[in-house]
């Protein structure tokens, strides 16, 4: 079994995540919303902590037990580059709602600290294009993946580069094969990105349904504000109500319950999905079939360890109660499911197809 991955490589992409991305973010989450000087000297702690051990969730949070359960007892008090990169980067998102007072008692008690990037990306969303095929929403939904603030505040000025043409692995045919196989089923989508990752997302649920490809669409969303412009309940309405007449349409879905959206405390979790609860299990079981958004999500899914990226899809997934698809934009190092010459192609370009966002794939 391939080593599990942690961050203390100086100058390694989980390195730059814990020690660049996460100080510019908290300077990004200050500077946002005009929090008062508890906040403000809450979060500055959270900056001074980077270098230093992992600290405690705040007194009396009302999840401790959880965050017990998955591994804080394990890991508080450590350096945070010599945990698994996984545990350590989803803890500090949590530690960062913390910080803002999301959890506590006071005014800022549910104000998504993310919410005026969120909603700049969606006030600049074009109005959705009507009459798309069916595998062109597929692809407007994977190349959506790109838009991922926590991603773009690491890449800075540059911004992202130019996307490439063509998928280093294109299964789409496998996917749809999986969805017509039987009587029209369920289709769990495990969201990522708010915006304009969900948009398309949307719009891709609501062709399935219309065209009675799937009798039902399970939409998996966070609990709470996570990984910066991840999806939650909230951004799902606000998508909604963008998604013009195919919002109209999974509206009505929502009522009569062919359409659900669930926000699952797993879905938070700093742990592979091998180690999903009974619940998530029987949901994903039940699917036809599970689409996997984003990086995090494959992360996830592949259980984060330094494969060799020839290692089969189908081996290092085969835990999933069902038939599970990847649509991701890739932004980490891991990648499994690879054929040699298409590493060795990539390879002879440099590493950064693997962490930049301009490449994607498609596997089932
Ligand atoms: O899941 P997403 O939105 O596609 O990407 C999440 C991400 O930006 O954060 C992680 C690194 O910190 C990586 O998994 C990836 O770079």
């Amino acid at each position: 079994m391939a080593d599990v991955i942690v961050s203390n490589v100086p100058g390694s992409f989980p390195w730059g995540v814990l020690h660049e991305r996460h100080p510019a973010l908290i300077a990004r989450v200050r500077d946002a919303t005009p929090y008062g000087p508890g906040r403000r000297g809450a979060l500055d702690a959270l900056l001074g902590e980077i270098d230093g051990a992992i600290g405690p969730l705040a007194p009396g949070a009302a999840d401790r037990g959880v965050w017990e359960a998955w591994g804080s007892e394990k890991y508080v008090g450590r350096p945070w580059d010599e945990v698994p990169f996984l545990w350590a980067e989803s803890y500090f998102y949590r530690r960062l709602l913390d910080a803002v007072g999301y959890f506590g008692p006071g005014p800022w008690r549910g104000i998504d600290p993310f919410a005026p990037f969120k909603a700049a990306e969606l006030d600049g969303l074009a109005p959705p294009v009507a009459g798309l095929e069916e595998q062109a929403l597929l692809h407007a939904s994977l190349w959506g993946n790109r838009a991922d603030l926590g991603f773009r505040i690491s890449a800075g000025e540059a911004g992202l580069g130019e996307r490439v043409t063509g998928l280093v692995a294109d299964d789409s045919a496998g996917l749809w094969a999986v969805l017509d196989r039987g009587a029209p089923g369920r289709l769990c989508v495990v969201a990522d990105n708010a915006g304009p990752e969900l948009l398309p997302d949307l719009l891709l649920a609501d062709q399935l349904l219309a065209a009675h490809r799937v009798s039902e669409v399970l939409l998996h969303v966070k609990p709470y504000p996570y990984y910066v412009s991840d999806a939650t309940p909230a951004d799902v309405i606000a998508c909604l109500r963008r998604a013009g007449e195919a919002g109209k349409r999974l509206w009505q879905a929502m009522a009569d319950g062919r359409f659900i959206v669930r926000a699952h405390p797993f879905s938070c979790a700093p742990l592979p999905y091998q180690d999903m609860p009974d619940d998530l299990r029987a949901d994903f079981g039940s699917a036809t079939l599970t689409i996997m958004k984003g990086d995090l999500n494959y992360r996830r899914l592949v259980c984060d360890r330094h494969w060799a990226a020839t290692t089969p899809y189908a081996t290092v997934t085969g835990y999933f109660p069902g038939p599970v698809a990847a649509l991701r934009t890739l932004k980490s190092e891991v990648v499994v499911g690879l054929d040699e010459a298409t590493v060795a192609a990539l390879d002879a370009g440099g590493q950064s197809w693997r962490t930049a966002g301009t490449h994607a794939l498609i596997q089932v």
